[in-house]
């Protein structure tokens, strides 16, 4: 039966062990004939079911086990324990095969060679992937107009800026057009204007040739603009799999409003005679925030309206929740009802 899915991934696992010394010179040399060691549990149990064609935001706090993830779902990093199946391939058994169909760019390191001329590392790639040459010219030409790297193909990558390798890595990973791209903070350090080429031309790339595209990024701004899927990780363990869409929409029904008063209002007050919110104080002085539950009936306008009517009051801000404020609000109280 073909795969119904680009990935899936069934109870995966990776350990790590960490090796600590033991103080003084009689610990160290005991540490020459048994180490001390505690087990890591960088991913555990993760289940992964992508089609082809999403675009899938895998995020999580640091050290929340993404990019070990990255790391099996690629070959690099053999897992401890689970079932990995890319494309219906084992990343470890069917290696060569394999790297023919997965584009990767892992924002932190560059898979081009350093010295040499940026059109010399796309040919030795292409060779590495055996791409035809008419498929090579039509596509490599699209894809350098599009990320606007022309003028940097007679450079070595020593000499280019960050912004300007980052598209080069891109456009390597695609040399061989894969149906499947990994993305391990492909934005990360880089200036809005490239992110939003980026962004552009990974949207463009995904409803053209239906590309797959899992991404891990800690600009969630990334993640709005591309993934209608997002995976959240924490400590190893996936803690939501679902909509970004639905995830702000749980979190926008909260409403809430900064007042600033023109003189100083006892919280308490404000508590007993609008006792449909919560009040709290804010970061400046003279702001008070009040918030209304999600299930509260409490008309908003009519709320607001109340408070500006009984007090002097300078500004009114109604805040739309951030995205980064979700998950933080994530990792602060978990996952409310999604
Ligand atoms: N080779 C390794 N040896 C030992 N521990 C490791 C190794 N690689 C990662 N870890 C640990 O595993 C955990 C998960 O790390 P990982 O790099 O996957 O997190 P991440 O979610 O990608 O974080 P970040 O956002 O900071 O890149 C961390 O506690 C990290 O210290």
């Amino acid at each position: 039966m073909e795969e119904q899915y680009a990935i899936n991934v069934r109870h995966l696992r990776k350990e790590f062990k960490s090796y600590s010394s033991r103080s003084g010179l009689k610990g160290a040399f005991r540490d020459l004939f048994t180490r001390n060691y505690k087990i890591l549990r960088a991913v555990d149990d993760v289940n992964l079911q992508i089609k082809q064609g999403e675009m899938v935001g895998y995020i999580g706090e640091n050290g929340a086990g993404k990019s070990t993830t990255i790391k099996m779902l690629t070959g690099i990093l053999t897992p401890t324990e689970g079932d990995i199946s890319i494309l219906g391939m084992d990343p470890h058994k069917e290696r060569e095969k394999f790297v023919r169909k997965i584009g990767v760019v892992f924002g932190q390191r560059s898979q081009l060679w350093w010295d040499i001329a940026v059109q010399e590392s796309f040919r030795l790639l292409k060779k590495v992937y055996k791409v035809p040459d008419e498929q090579f010219e039509a596509h490599m030409k699209d894809i350098i107009d599009t990320l606007e790297i022309h003028d940097l193909l007679d450079k070595p990558v020593r000499k280019l800026s960050l912004g300007q390798r980052m598209r080069c890595e891109l456009a390597a990973a695609l040399i061989h057009n894969p149906p499947l791209l990994f993305l391990d903070e492909p934005t990360i350090g880089l200036d809005v204007l490239v992110k939003v080429k980026i962004r552009e031309f990974l949207k463009r790339i995904n409803k053209e040739y239906g590309t797959t595209i899992l991404l891990t990024t800690h600009d969630l701004a990334d993640i709005e603009a591309l993934c209608d899927r997002v995976i959240l990780l924490d400590k190893g363990n996936v803690i939501y799999d679902g909509e970004l869409e639905a995830l702000q929409h749980s979190w926008l029904q909260e409403k809430r409003v900064e007042f600033t008063f023109e003189e100083e209002i006892h919280i308490g007050e404000l508590s007993t005679e609008f006792n449909e919110a919560h009040w709290e104080e804010g970061d400046k002085p003279l702001l008070l925030r009040a918030t209304i539950a999600d299930e509260s009936e409490v008309d908003l306008s009519v709320f607001v309206a109340r408070v500006i009517s009984s007090r002097a009051i300078s500004d009114v801000k109604i805040n739309k929740v951030s995205t980064e404020e979700i998950i933080r609000h994530i990792y602060e109280e978990g996952i409310r009802h999604v």
